[in-house]
């Protein structure tokens, strides 16, 4: 990880914000050059050796060359006939020609012999073709009785013949370094004996939930106590963006039980809550204290108290407790660097789409807006969604995507063309 300092807050000299407020806030573009900058580069990545039934969706850390042909010999493309396709010239129903079947041929087993003109042999799909054969004529078009074959219809030298390497050439590149396998990478690897591939390891990540309102996950809320949202949300996105989830573990808001939480040996650890500028909201101090507090305080909303520093040669994000303020700053920051450090492209993994404002979509001048929207597949409408306070995590489940507006705009009006993130 690259150190170094290049935002105002990192050199501002009270960086305890508690009770005061931000003296500083970074742009969103601020941010994410910091976070980039604390991220390895593709070559510094640790690599990892790992068996292909563990692969798929994993990154591979080096290119794949074939050694192999695939395949490594001629094959029938259906079940009927190896023979010479000149032995059928002129044939049709009413010009029965007559072959000698002269042995069977299946997957797996090369024929022993010769096919001569005149003679042919019974093939299965996927078998070798026999020597002298160039062609397959399907069952379908001959009869044959016990070693007769009436040969029905024409075919062309090759006809039904799989040719060699017609699939991979020995000596092609087959897949990419950062490439995600996908279920069929996986199949094309074994195909050309691959056993094992060198993948991008994926990042360790810390969760670290605070706040002494908080019960567990599956826990009934009660009296002045909610149930942890942050927690089983943040575990989520992390494994949907590679990383390997330590927690979430609720820690109260405590100095020292934050400052344990945040010594861990995980390459990103995430804290939820605690990141604004409260009594209790300690995180950016200790973080300010014992690493480096990079950036806290973003212009944009929801989102805005997050920060972001190292600790021990370890990114640390700190992501605000409302619930739609995590969702949101862990997509804009934590995610992108997970996927980062996963080999993966820094980009979201949503697909985006054009969309025509149906109603006006307000936003406050310089801060960017995670505008959650609705989104109607059939006339492209977009619609905002009411009741969107970053505390409301049920307007993100209502909600069919986001736009982002940016700081220099005061919203999108009706009629406007947008482009819409779709959460599914
Ligand atoms: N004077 C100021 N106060 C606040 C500011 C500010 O700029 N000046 N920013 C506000 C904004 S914006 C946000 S967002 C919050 C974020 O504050 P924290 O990160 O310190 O979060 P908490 O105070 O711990 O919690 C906020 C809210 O969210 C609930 N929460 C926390 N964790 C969870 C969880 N895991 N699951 C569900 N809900 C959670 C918590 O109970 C609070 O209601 O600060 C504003 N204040
Ligand atoms: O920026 Mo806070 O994240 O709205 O509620």
């Amino acid at each position: 990880m690259r150190s170094s300092n290049t935002h105002p807050n990192a050199a501002h000299p009270n960086a305890d914000v508690r009770m005061r407020g931000f003296a500083v806030r970074s742009t969103v573009q601020q941010a994410l050059a910091w976070l980039d900058e604390h991220c390895p580069s593709t070559t510094e990545l640790m690599q990892e050796l790992i068996s292909l039934s563990d692969a798929a969706g994993r990154v591979l850390a080096e290119n794949v060359n074939s050694t192999v042909d695939v395949p490594q010999f001629r094959r029938a493309m259906m079940d009927g006939f190896a023979l010479h396709a000149e032995n059928t010239r002129g044939a049709g129903s009413e010009n029965r020609l007559r072959l000698e079947i002269i042995g069977d041929c299946f997957p797996g087993e090369a024929f022993a012999g010769e096919v001569a003109p005149g003679q042919a042999v019974r093939i299965m799909t996927g078998a070798p073709l026999p020597a002298g054969a160039d062609a397959v004529l399907p069952a379908e078009r001959c009869e044959f009785h016990d070693s007769q074959l009436f040969v029905l219809d024409e075919i062309a030298a090759g006809k039904h013949v799989g040719t060699i390497g017609e699939d991979i050439t020995a000596g092609t590149e087959v897949f990419q370094a950062g490439r995600q396998l996908r279920a069929q990478d996986v199949g094309v690897l074994s195909s050309i004996g691959c056993p094992a591939v060198k993948v991008v390891q994926r990042p360790r990540v810390r969760i670290v939930i605070t706040g002494n309102e908080l019960l567990p996950t599956g826990t009934t809320p009660a009296g002045c106590q909610i149930a942890d949202a942050n927690g089983p949300m943040l575990a989520a996105l992390v494994n949907r963006d590679g990383g390997m989830t330590s927690g979430p573990d609720l820690v109260p808001d405590d100095r020292d039980a934050i400052l344990a939480a945040l010594k861990s040996d995980a390459e990103v650890i995430l804290v939820s809550g605690g990141s604004s500028v409260g009594q209790e909201d300690y995180a950016p101090t200790l973080l300010a204290e014992h690493g480096e507090l990079g950036i806290h305080g973003i212009h944009m909303r929801p989102g805005s108290p997050t920060g972001m520093g190292t600790l021990d040669g370890r990114l640390v994000i700190l992501l605000p407790g409302n619930p739609v303020s995590c969702l949101c700053a862990y997509d804009f920051f934590a995610g992108r660097a997970i996927r980062q450090l996963g080999g993966r492209s820094a980009n979201w993994p949503y697909r985006s789409v054009q969309g025509t404002v149906a109603s006006k979509l307000m936003s406050p001048l310089g801060r960017l807006v995670y505008a959650r929207v609705a989104f109607n597949p059939k006339n492209s409408w977009v619609e905002p969604i009411t009741n969107s306070g970053s505390s409301v995590l049920s307007s993100t489940t209502r909600a069919d995507g986001f736009v982002v507006i940016p700081a220099d705009s005061e919203g999108y009006d009706e009629g406007t063309e947008v482009g819409v993130f779709l959460y599914d």
